[in-house]
């Protein structure tokens, strides 16, 4: 029952590409029925040649050679047949794949980005490519074979019957007790639980495997310790005992069903052998007798397929499962009418935020009552302890997360009533931790902004202080990052992200730590050309390094979730607080670092935003 529903989702999902399924499974149908056109004739032969014994001449010649022809053309249809069939399902099955990955691809693009924290990636890209991949081997392949590993078998028995309803009959039993088997192995409630288990074992095993290999660096420091090595071993042992655990549960249930219907043979023989005896004169019946030995083999291979339906079917299930779990993520809500906002002051008005799930009790506030206006034109900067919620701030503006209460808003549109496409058009955001795409350097910096030219990808890059190392490369803007192992340095990937958000110019800027793992020369370089171009614009920083932000309009200080304190470097310095005591710490840290040596008190050594 279960499987059925899944795969109706299934068909459901396949949508257009009902009519070539269907194609398929009819062009499969027929040519199993074509395959059995030989043993007919083989039979037709075999009946004249019975009633022409003794007198050869009596044989209608060219009438068997008709026959003969007859079967070969059969034969050659039913190739003709099966070939047009697995064309039919796999361009289905390929289009499918296609369009189930660009669905889906879409979908995890517009969920939150609560779901992607929730979610392992590598757990979504299973999803994406291997719960994918196994419906296209189940459509192209399993579905036309479980469609003619049923209608065939049905065409054949009603045929025998109408030879000879007795021996007939009597093959319907071990038939009949093979499929209850078959029901009771892959129903029962025990096997199904085995069989999640089984899949869930692998998952974990192979998760824990790509943890130990991403690890490796750690493990190679602290040495390969039995706990380093522990949870993988577990997961290795947790597999293999399921896996053994599956074989016992099935085994018998397999091997009874695989020799029913591998032995239909042996179950024809003795009852065709005991009507033979009774009537030991009757040609008929033993020309029928001959056709049940020649057909029962034919009847077994498509029985014998079923099984392995059954197994595929269960694996499809599963994976179909996943992919509607998936689709019933909801997304984020797209305002009805997007608004445009035509200025853009940021705004938060009282937020208080926890990162508990949608429709989840409230939990420990991350953000609360947070409330202040982030000028257009102006820096603010978002400084304060680790783990006050600087980067909560920064990521609700984007709207990765909703407010649990209070407003957040563009120039005073709620970001609510701002479509999502258009909120990304509003700002350029540089994360603490990069990501950049297996592309080009180029590529990358240009996705910023498609439609620049080459000479704006490299004004950005001199600006954001990657041109020369760029250029320094073999392949210059052309190297693929990622490629012949070309990485990039954390510093590097930092200066082309920036790069990115520079050329993306949109009104809002948010930069997270951009420079953190920047040399001090490159940043000095780097805020030089930025203090350029951020003006007019509405900047939002959040840095750790608080010489970097001291000539910003506004500081707030976040602790705990809260604004601590709130002012210009100056201001802020003169309450005697946190801010005075991060900024005495942060001197102590800079002068520890270049030896102790004294440095002048107004700092004109560092450098300076804005
Ligand atoms: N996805 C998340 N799910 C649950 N809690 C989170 C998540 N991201 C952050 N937190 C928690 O929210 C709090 C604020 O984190 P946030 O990253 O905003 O701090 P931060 O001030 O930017 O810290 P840092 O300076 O170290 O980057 C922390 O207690 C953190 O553990």
């Amino acid at each position: 029952m279960r499987s059925k529903s899944e795969l109706s989702v299934l068909l459901d999902l396949a949508g257009s590409r009902k009519g070539l399924l269907i194609a398929a499974s009819l062009l499969s149908i027929v040519s199993g029925l074509l395959q059995i056109v030989p043993f007919i004739v083989v039979y037709r032969i075999v009946d004249q040649v019975f009633r022409a014994a003794g007198q050869p001449e009596a044989l209608d010649g060219p009438a068997l050679t008709r026959l003969g022809f007859a079967a070969l053309a059969a034969l050659a249809a039913a190739l003709a047949a099966l070939y047009a069939g697995a064309m039919c399902s796999h361009i289905a099955a390929f289009r499918i794949l296609y369009a189930l990955r660009v669905r889906l691809s879409e979908h995890v693009a517009k969920v939150s980005m609560g779901y992607h924290v929730r979610t392992p990636s590598g757990e979504l890209k299973k999803i994406i490519e291997v719960a994918v991949e196994k419906i296209e081997k189940f459509i192209a392949h399993q579905l036309p074979d479980t469609v003619s590993a049923v209608a065939l078998p049905l065409v054949l028995i009603g045929y025998l019957f109408v030879l000879d309803w007795r021996m007939a009959l009597i093959l319907c039993v071990p038939i009949g007790i093979g499929l209850a088997i078959q029901a009771r192995m892959y129903g029962s409630a025990d096997a199904q639980g085995h069989y999640r288990d089984f899949q869930h074992a692998g998952e974990e095993m192979n998760a824990t495997a790509v943890e130990y290999v991403r690890g490796m660096p750690a493990v190679k420091i602290f040495g390969i310790t039995a706990a380093s090595f522990l949870t993988f071993r577990q997961a290795v042992d947790r597999y293999r005992k399921i896996s053994l655990d599956i074989t016992d549960l099935f085994k018998g249930a397999y091997s009874l069903f695989a020799v029913l219907m591998g032995s239909l043979f042996t179950f024809a023989v003795p009852i065709g052998v005991l009507l033979l005896g009774r009537h030991p004169g009757d040609q008929a019946f033993a020309i029928t007798f001959i056709l049940f030995l020649l057909v029962s083999p034919s009847l077994s291979a498509p029985l014998v397929k079923l099984m392995y339906v059954g197994s595929g079917l269960r694996e499809v299930s599963e994976g179909v499962r996943r992919i509607q779990a998936v689709f019933n993520e909801p997304i984020v809500a797209e305002p009805e009418a997007p608004r445009r906002p035509s200025t853009y002051d940021i705004t938060f008005d009282n937020v208080v935020f926890d990162y508990a799930q949608p429709g989840a009790p409230a939990g420990r506030p991350v953000l609360d009552r947070i409330g202040f206006t982030a000028r257009s034109g102006e820096m603010t900067a978002l400084v304060g302890p680790s783990g006050g919620g600087k980067s909560t701030i920064a990521n609700l503006l984007l709207r990765f997360w909703e407010v649990r209460s209070g407003e957040i808003a563009i120039g005073g549109v709620p970001i609510r009533e701002i479509g999502t496409e258009q909120l990304m058009d509003l700002v350029s955001f540089v994360f603490q931790d990069v990501h950049l795409f297996y592309d080009t350097i180029e590529a990358n910096i240009r996705m910023g902004n498609e439609a620049a030219s080459h000479a704006d990808v490299v004004n950005a890059a001199r600006i954001a202080c990657c041109h020369s190392f760029i250029e320094r490369l073999d392949d210059g803007y052309r190297t693929v990052i990622g490629a012949n192992g070309t990485y990039l340095s954390g510093g590097e990937a930092q200066r082309i992200a920036i790069a990115r958000a520079l050329l993306k110019n949109a009104p809002i800027l948010v930069l997270d730590e951009a420079t953190a793992y920047t040399d001090a020369e490159n940043e000095h370089e780097i805020q030089r050309g930025l203090a350029e171009l951020i003006r007019g614009k509405t900047v939002l920083v959040i840095a750790h390094r608080l010489s970097t932000i001291r000539g910003a309009e506004q500081i707030l200080v976040i602790r705990g979730g809260q604004i601590a304190e709130r002012g210009r470097h100056d201001e802020l310095l003169g309450l005697g607080g946190l801010y005075e005591r991060m900024w005495r710490a942060h001197r102590a840290a800079s002068d520890w670092k270049i030896g102790g040596a004294k440095r002048k008190e107004d700092g004109d050594d560092e450098i300076v935003l804005a």
